[in-house]
């Protein structure tokens, strides 16, 4: 119990610690994807979110703040995870690739002007980089969120946010933070103006 108490303790400092420092490397690309996401909303777009296992949660999690609402009584705005459908998701692994599952689905949703969010956090998840090339040659702003040294996402993103971390878990808990800071962002200036 001692040792946990430790344990915890030092993943607690190490998680604080990562999250100070992306925020203080990434704020520049944090509040531009910020801006962006709220310019597509604005002019009618749409979001789209995708990512694998603890990022398939994310993007759930994500396009739930934006349709239902976050903290503000307001109208619901557009945002889809495609992590969801599994139908849609065994089919094109089944009948194709796993490397297709989000691509696919950006090809059937996405519109010039929406923007996609590709999670991963090794930067290097071939069904998030095929997501984000096609939403790329579809005319969507694409936004790379990552870790470590951001894998390939660099030449598949237009911008790529990340997370100053080679540990997963913590790169994963600033994804979170960056969903709930750009949620408020969004929310307050599409609201409050
Ligand atoms: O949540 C976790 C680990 O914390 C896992 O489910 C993790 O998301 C999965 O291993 C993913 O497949 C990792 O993919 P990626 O982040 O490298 O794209
Ligand atoms: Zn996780």
């Amino acid at each position: 119990m001692e040792n946990w108490q430790k344990q915890a303790q030092k993943i607690l400092e190490e998680s604080l610690a990562v999250k100070k420092a992306f925020w203080e490397k990434q704020k520049g690309n944090i509040l531009r994807s910020a801006e962006e996401i709220l310019r597509a909303l604005k002019a009618g777009g749409k979001l789209l979110i995708f990512g694998n296992g603890g990022s398939a949660a994310d993007a759930q999690h994500m396009a739930a703040e934006f349709v239902n609402r976050f903290r503000l009584e307001r109208l619901p705005l557009p945002a889809i995870a495609l992590t969801t459908d599994t139908s849609i998701l065994t089919a094109i692994a089944n009948d194709y690739d796993f490397s297709q599952v989000f691509s696919k689905q950006v090809k059937a949703l996405g519109h010039p002007g929406d923007v996609a969010l590709g999670i991963s956090t090794s930067g290097n998840s071939e069904n998030v980089l095929q997501g984000l090339a096609t939403a790329r040659e579809l005319g969507l702003f694409t936004i790379g969120l990552t870790g470590g040294d951001g894998g390939k996402m660099p030449s598949y993103a237009d911008l790529v946010i990340t997370v100053p971390s080679r540990e997963t878990p913590r790169i994963q808990e600033a994804h979170i933070f960056y969903i709930h800071l750009v949620c408020e962002l969004v929310e307050e200036a599409y609201f409050a103006s």
